[in-house]
């Protein structure tokens, strides 16, 4: 049986998985892994057999994380014939929203949009020339986190700058689309009653969006043009006035200053002075940390109401990703005082990291995602 590989390159990560193509049934995971905390000290994660294996790297960027994943592999596969690799790409513009077969034409094509994601976008390119040199017998297929949310209605997918701009494509893309994919489709398995329900989803994790759907269908989300906006994130500031923008240009700052300072020096980061881990800020005594994480939670709730009203109500909230599924203090305070849009939770169950921990009108859910799920079935589907 022919295996599939899903390679995600998150901003902080490099989430793996191999599964068996299950020749038009759902491909069957056989390994699971990630490279966690790229940076200065980065761990390789593999769960295969019933084992987990933990390995650390030390200092390892994008580069050393995926040549690790890839030696980390050959003992996995076994020989086994990998007949399709599937890819995260973050962003796909105007022209890429369904998976597609991957050549260099359109590899050149994904490049230009670098400076919208230039945390992931050189990383996705660079894991698709790889894995073309490790596996040149497979289909490369590439999955567009932007994808999801193409269908948004017109307000929310514009800015109000000049109607020329849209045309030009500068739009509210929105990000995280495979774990919005994915975590609709598991409601929709799962709790069929709120299949056409109005649900909010928080993806929070290095990179955090928020978005509402209705029926499967992205209705909004935070993020928007480049993978900057909204909700601050480890390294990237969020929702900022581009009067600010306009004020460090003034100051001389070049235009490749302002990109690396918003994507890389903002955030949790920028704000604790201390680390873009909410793991770390979360353990921290000092106040810079805690400012950052009062931040980052009032963010989050405000884009709950935001969110609810362009949903014109709300039936669930979701929590995802890794601060969203790991961190129960982050849940307890969003949740806190929101009792009035009906939202309210069971310390003990949320502590615990039960899947429904709501107490009121509205479920509150926490729900594991899974973007390459998402990504070895198009893969599959398209080996058919
Ligand atoms: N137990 C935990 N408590 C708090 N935060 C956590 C926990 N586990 C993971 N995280 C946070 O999750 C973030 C990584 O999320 P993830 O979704 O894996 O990132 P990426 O955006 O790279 O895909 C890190 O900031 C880390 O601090
Ligand atoms: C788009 C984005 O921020 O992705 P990630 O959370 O994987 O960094
Ligand atoms: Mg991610």
């Amino acid at each position: 049986m022919a295996a599939i590989l899903t390679l995600n390159a998150g901003s902080s990560s490099i989430k793996y998985s191999v599964y068996l193509d299950g020749g038009g049934d759902e491909p069957r995971e056989i390994a699971v892994g990630q490279i966690d905390g790229i940076g200065p000290d980065a761990t390789l994660i593999l769960k295969h057999d019933g084992q987990k294996t933990v390995k650390s790297l030390g200092r390892a960027d994008h580069k050393a994380g995926l040549n690790a994943v890839l030696d980390v592999l050959t003992p996995v596969l076994g020989g086994q014939d990998v007949a399709g690799v599937g890819h995260r790409i973050v962003h796909g513009g105007t022209d890429f929203a369904e998976p597609v077969v991957l050549d260099e034409t359109i590899l050149e094509r994904l490049a230009l949009l670098t400076p919208l994601a230039p945390l992931h976008q050189p990383h996705n390119i660079a894991a698709i020339r790889a894995a073309m040199e490790a596996f040149p017998q497979a289909v490369q297929v590439g999955c567009f986190d932007t994808g999801f949310h193409r269908g948004h209605p017109f307000v929310n997918d514009t800015y109000a700058l000049p109607r020329e701009y849209y045309a030009q494509g500068v739009r509210r893309y929105g990000f995280h689309g495979l774990s919005y994919d994915y975590i609709t489709g598991y409601i929709e398995e799962a709790f069929p009653d709120l299949r056409d329900g109005r649900i909010v989803i928080a993806h929070l994790g290095n990179g955090s969006s928020m978005c509402c759907v209705k029926g499967r269908k992205s209705i909004a989300s935070t993020l928007g043009f480049s993978a900057v906006d909204g909700l601050p994130m480890g390294t990237r500031c969020g929702q900022l006035d581009p009067g600010v923008i306009l004020y460090l240009m003034e100051q001389g700052m070049s235009k490749q200053e302002i990109s690396d300072m918003l994507f890389k020096k903002c955030g949790l980061l920028g704000m604790s002075g201390i680390s873009h881990d909410m793991r770390t800020l979360l353990e921290s005594d000092a106040p810079e940390a805690a400012e950052a994480v009062d931040y980052y939670v009032a963010r989050v709730k405000r884009e709950v109401g935001a969110l609810a009203v362009a949903d014109g109500g709300l039936d669930a909230l979701v929590f995802t990703g890794g601060i969203g599924e790991n961190a129960w203090q982050i849940r307890e305070r969003v949740c806190d005082g929101l009792d009035f849009l009906g939202i309210s939770i069971d310390a003990a169950a949320n502590r615990d990291g039960e899947e429904r921990i709501g107490t009121g009108a509205v479920q509150v859910m926490v729900i594991r995602t899974d973007e390459e799920r998402v990504i070895a079935r198009a893969v599959a589907k398209e080996l058919s």
